[in-house]
């Protein structure tokens, strides 16, 4: 127990400089509210002492009119304390009702500023934290500590100034009846203060070890839920199976869970029952002085609410210190979240860059995933010249994707270079940078939203017009299936807000469109005839080719037949460039792309 208690006071050490914070977020988002509450709580810690003192006053002046045989003249000098007790009545009420509202409102406020918060911070940090199982445990204690605990933390305050008033006040009339007796009020709650601290701990660890498991109940509740799980699900009869991981899951959470509490509950009581034992002997002893006629019947009235105010404030004081301490120990994983720190380094002094006329160097890269021992990039060079259509072929797992992620700059390579016309791209302003490039990624975003939308998010901050949009359309070959949905460009998409429903080759379409929208002079697609038909395929290369005019593009492929319209094709293997050449150069070479052109075209094709 002592080697807890020590313990728990270590860990405070550690939390107390959260407490601050904690402060300053929640006056960040509410300061007012927070004010105005605060004040109402002081009247609620003062209220119950007057009430005290009014009790007393009222038991003497009853006591001394009993057996006068009442009447309005003996009871009317008791009309004042009487009203002045009815309007502490009321007060308390009307203190609660308006604290409750107050906290509410208070509540909300913070809520929404430390989604703020964790939302800014989600998109400040890179793709490498995604790669992380640890990321995603603090995202998820984050997420769901965050929300209540700032305000749960400045309730428990407000509770504990309360409560702190109150016990002082009554510590005071105890004072009284003699020094002890607040001393002993005092260390008739010892017993519980442990209980909270001890358990306080217990549950937090548990939390910490238990919070990938938990994570992991979210995930096959969203299987079971999600539309995008939902055919294969149903097709290959995954219900039980899943059903069944989260019924176990969930079965040893719980276990444990209520395991913790029914221990913490039975310490609890135990710890009253102490309380209770306490106060046996001073209300004896002043009933032995009442008896004997030393204190009045208003003197023992006043013990005894005293006393058990005391104790009840006692016990909620304690109870607020420990939520207080409880509320720390969580916001310590918001706290942790929001001091995480981008990887990607930016250049202290970016540098201007006025358009790219050369085009793009990698220069000998190499790059492992964090966490991955194997490279998906490795002593990797390739040269994608300004102005022109580079295409680059090969089979899965060949690091093409990456290629891209480098490019955007959403990784650093552990080796090598990247140039964009000879300037190294980290020593670009990273914003800059992603302006500069345009992406359809191979499994693009579906935004439930209007047709519009979808595509006019491709360049938000130049809101585009519905002018703009249709010709990106146009260019993607999405102003069709757009024009022919109930509402055409202001048509709702994707059923999450009961929206129409597109074709997989359609979505892509729109995702091209939004990558479209955006001027940028460098366009990266990644399998962007992955979903349509040859028909399709066909009619759209043809416009590609005067769409990107002037413009660079990198063309990612697996369909030879997409990659023979760019003007130079390079074939990738395990994270190099194995062959490089125009489409007839390379099949002429009669290496691994003439052997996969042959392969996917069939024996008709010359
Ligand atoms: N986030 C990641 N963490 C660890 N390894 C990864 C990650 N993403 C990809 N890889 C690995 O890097 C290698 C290259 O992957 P990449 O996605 O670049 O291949 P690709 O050529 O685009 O393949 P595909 O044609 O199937 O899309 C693969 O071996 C893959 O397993």
């Amino acid at each position: 127990m002592i080697g807890e208690l020590s313990q728990a006071c270590g860990r405070l050490r550690e939390q107390l400089p959260y407490l601050p914070r904690a402060f300053r977020l929640v006056r960040h988002a509410a300061g007012g509210l927070t004010l105005a509450w605060l004040l109402v709580l002081l009247l609620q810690g003062l209220l119950p002492v007057v009430a005290v003192f009014l009790t007393r006053t009222l038991v003497d002046g009853l006591a001394a009119i009993t057996g006068s045989g009442g009447g309005w003249a003996a009871l009317r000098p008791l009309l004042p304390a009487a009203g002045a007790m009815a309007l502490v009545l009321i007060g308390m009420e009307l203190c609660q009702g308006i604290a409750r509202w107050l906290r509410t409102a208070q509540s909300e406020l913070v809520q929404d500023h430390v989604h703020e918060l964790i939302h800014q911070q989600g998109m400040r940090l890179d793709l490498s934290f995604y790669d992380d199982p640890g990321y995603y445990d603090q995202l998820h204690r984050a997420r769901i500590d965050a929300l209540s605990r700032p305000a749960a933390l400045i309730e428990n305050s407000g509770a504990l100034l309360q409560s702190l008033i109150t016990l002082v006040a009554m510590g005071g009339v105890l004072l009284t009846f003699g020094p002890w007796v607040p001393l002993l009020l005092l260390f008739s709650t010892l017993p519980a203060l442990l209980v909270v601290l001890r358990h306080t701990i217990r549950f937090h660890r548990w939390r910490l070890r238990n919070t990938a498991a938990m994570r992991k109940t979210t995930y096959y509740d969203l299987l079971l839920t999600q539309r995008e799980a939902a055919a294969e699900m149903r097709l290959f009869a995954l219900g039980p199976h899943f059903r069944g991981l989260f019924r176990n899951l969930r079965h040893r959470l719980r276990r444990e869970r209520v395991r913790l509490a029914r221990s913490e509950v039975v310490a609890q009581v135990m710890a009253a029952l102490i309380g209770l034992a306490s106060m046996v002997a001073p209300l004896a002893w002043l009933a032995y002085r009442a008896l004997n006629g030393s204190v009045s019947l208003g003197g023992l009235a006043l013990f005894f609410q005293a006393f058990f105010q005391g104790q009840r404030m006692m016990r909620s004081l304690l109870g607020s210190a420990g939520e207080i301490y409880r509320n720390l120990m969580f916001l310590e994983n918001l706290f942790e979240f929001l001091s995480l720190e981008p990887r990607l380094g930016e250049a202290p002094q970016p540098l201007p860059h006025p358009g790219l006329r050369q085009g793009i160097d990698l220069q000998d890269v190499s790059f492992s995933y964090p966490g991955s021992f194997s490279r998906a990039l490795e002593n990797f060079s390739l040269q994608i010249p300004a102005g022109r259509i580079t295409a680059l072929v090969g089979e899965n797992g060949a690091g093409k994707t990456t290629l891209i992620k480098l490019l955007c700059r959403f990784y650093d390579p552990q080796q090598g270079r990247l140039l964009l016309d000879g300037t190294d791209i980290r020593e670009l302003e990273l914003p800059e940078l992603r302006r500069r490039i345009t992406v359809l990624f191979q499994e693009p975003q579906r935004y439930h939203d209007t047709a519009f939308t979808n595509i006019a998010l491709g360049d938000i901050a130049a809101a585009p017009s519905m002018e703009r949009v249709r010709e990106a359309a146009r260019a993607a070959g999405a102003d069709l299936p757009v024009s022919r949905l109930p509402g055409g460009y202001e048509a709702v998409l994707g059923k999450w807000f009961g929206g129409a429903e597109l074709s997989g080759g359609e979505w892509q379409r729109l995702a091209l469109a939004r990558a479209f929208l955006r001027d940028a002079e460098l366009i990266i697609l990644d399998e962007p005839t992955s979903a349509m038909d040859s028909w399709a395929e066909a009619d759209w290369l043809l416009r590609f080719r005067r769409l990107v005019a002037g413009r660079t593009a990198l063309m990612i492929t697996h369909r030879f037949t997409t990659a023979l319209h760019a003007d130079m094709i390079h074939v990738m293997e395990k994270g190099r460039i194995v062959e490089s050449g125009s489409h007839e150069e390379l099949l002429a070479l009669g290496g691994r792309y003439e052997f996969s052109w042959s392969r996917q075209m069939g024996p008709e094709v010359p």
